[in-house]
């Protein structure tokens, strides 16, 4: 488009439609056939918006006014919603959070992938009960009119659902402070509570700001360089109550530990585990290389399932888990194991598909790029008795061709990429290893779609999409997918 030809002007105001929602959880809205990204705003809507940037094919635009509302419109329940950040969607009921993750699935299957979607939505109505009856073998997957995609497993109650929480610190005159950083600058607001968070997360972090005061603790100052406290890191375990708080300092000293660990004991009773992480260095990532247990012990345990898993400081852990459970409960019957089966289980992480789907495998083999990923996966194979397990370290793409060149064979092949999606080389040494099924979990709606195209020209059928909310309220969509040989 020229510039001539935009027809919006910054700082006009105008009426949009809006269509869509983008990305970030904005409004796509409509002038006179240009796209305004306008965050608030819900598809349905008309709204007055003033633009406040224009770009040659798009532009932005501030919410002034709902003109005409969607039905799906709700007030946010968190009383910072719009300062924050953390979460995209709280204006938007959680059905119709629900109903647009599958959508954006679908969208992604058609225009990238390429895939016919069929009509159906299986069996169910849109679930906030998390529960998993549109099983693919109980009728509609497969159908010749294309792929089903379910509607969106919810959660029961979508809120106070992350087990980790990781609050920056900062100081006002009435000393240390922490929460979140005012948007588009790194200045620190305090925060009493999260919805999105366990309430022990908010507990925990009210106390710790409640003796750093009067320890007179500081807190780090990002332009000087200088102060103490950096974050405050606390992790829950759900289903063993086990609390861990873990201080990220700028410093290996903590004056006053002794009244740190005293003071956070006799507040914070359910606290077995405080561990200091220093980190000195200029940069926005929270851990520091050194970590050290000041007191208690160096992991929290918590379940998946029937799995337990040992939790440090630094290990990663899927941070909603009733939803992780059902997400892995929906891999483990797409891979319909009948306890015969070699097993392969790519971008592995400290194992948790792995071990999950152990007990129901011959042999199940993971793999991840991170060692210290895989140091977790051993010993929480060891903590669980699981014996027929192994992992390798190395990236999926190197190390599961050389497997293959070795000789194995899988019958199943579980894939859980970060956001990029699958490597192109792995997916080739895949589809030459042709296993029976191929279960897919994803992260990211259109790397998935450009991987399914990959599968489904290299002989695979994408027989069923199971999108499920992990992160309600933001703009996250996960989903599991089974692939069957042709
Ligand atoms: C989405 S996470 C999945 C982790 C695990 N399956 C879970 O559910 O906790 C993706 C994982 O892939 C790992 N990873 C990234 N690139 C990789 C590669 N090329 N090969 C193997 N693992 C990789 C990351 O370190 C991360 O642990």
């Amino acid at each position: 488009m020229n510039r001539s030809e935009i027809p919006v002007a910054k700082n006009k105001e105008y009426i949009a439609e809006i269509v869509g929602i983008g990305h970030e959880g904005e409004g796509v809205g409509r002038v006179n056939g240009f796209t305004l990204f306008i965050p608030g705003a819900l598809p349905g809507e008309k709204v007055l918006t003033k633009v406040v940037k224009v770009k040659k094919q798009y532009g932005y635009g501030k919410l002034l006014e709902v003109v005409e509302q969607s039905a799906d419109r709700i007030d946010p329940l968190c009383g910072i919603y719009s300062k924050c950040g953390g979460c995209q969607l709280q204006h938007l009921s959680y059905e119709a959070q629900l109903r647009w993750k599958r959508q954006l699935v679908i969208d992604n299957l058609e225009r990238i992938g390429k895939l016919k979607v069929a009509d159906s939505e299986g069996n169910d109505e849109a679930s906030t009960e998390g529960k998993q009856t549109n099983s693919p073998s109980a009728g509609e997957k497969q159908t010749n009119s294309g792929i089903v995609v379910y509607p969106t497993l919810g959660m029961k109650d979508p809120w106070r659902y992350r087990n980790k929480a990781q609050v920056p610190m900062g100081e006002e005159q009435g000393g240390l402070v922490g929460g979140f950083y005012a948007q588009g600058s790194h200045r620190i607001i305090d925060m009493d509570t999260c919805l999105i968070q366990h309430e022990r997360n908010d507990d925990v972090v009210a106390k710790i700001k409640d003796i750093g005061r009067r320890l007179g603790v500081s807190a780090y100052n990002e332009e000087t360089h200088t102060g103490l406290l950096r974050h405050v890191v606390v992790k829950v375990g759900f289903r063993t109550g086990e609390t861990m708080v873990v201080l990220v300092t700028n410093g290996d000293k903590i004056p006053q530990v002794d009244e740190w660990i005293a003071g956070i004991r006799q507040a914070l009773p359910e606290v077995v585990s405080i561990v200091q992480n220093v980190n000195r260095e200029r940069t926005n990532v929270i851990f520091g290389g050194k970590t050290r247990v000041l007191w208690g012990q160096e992991y929290i345990y918590d379940y998946i399932g029937d799995v337990k898993f040992a939790i440090s400081a630094r290990s990663f852990y899927q941070v909603n888990p009733v939803q992780t459970e059902v997400l892995y409960g929906k891999a483990l019957e797409y891979a319909d194991l009948s306890g015969d089966e070699v097993v392969i289980d790519a971008y592995c992480g400290i194992g948790t598909i792995s071990l999950f789907l152990a007990r129901h495998a011959r042999k199940v083999h993971g793999v991840e790029i991170v060692p210290e990923a895989i140091a977790d996966a051993v010993r929480n194979a060891e903590l669980n008795g699981i014996t027929n397990v192994d992992f390798g370290v190395g990236a999926a793409e190197v190390v599961i061709p050389a497997w293959q060149n070795a000789g194995m064979q899988a019958d199943v092949v579980v894939v859980d990429p970060p956001r990029k999606g699958c490597d192109a080389a792995l997916i080739a040494s895949i589809l030459s290893m042709r296993p029976r099924r191929i279960v897919y979990v994803s992260c990211n709606a259109s790397t998935l779609a450009r991987d399914l195209r990959l599968f489904e020209d290299g002989g695979y059928r994408t027989e069923c999409v199971q999108p499920v909310d992990m992160f309600p309220h933001t703009v996250h969509v996960e989903s599991v997918i089974l692939m069957v040989r042709k």
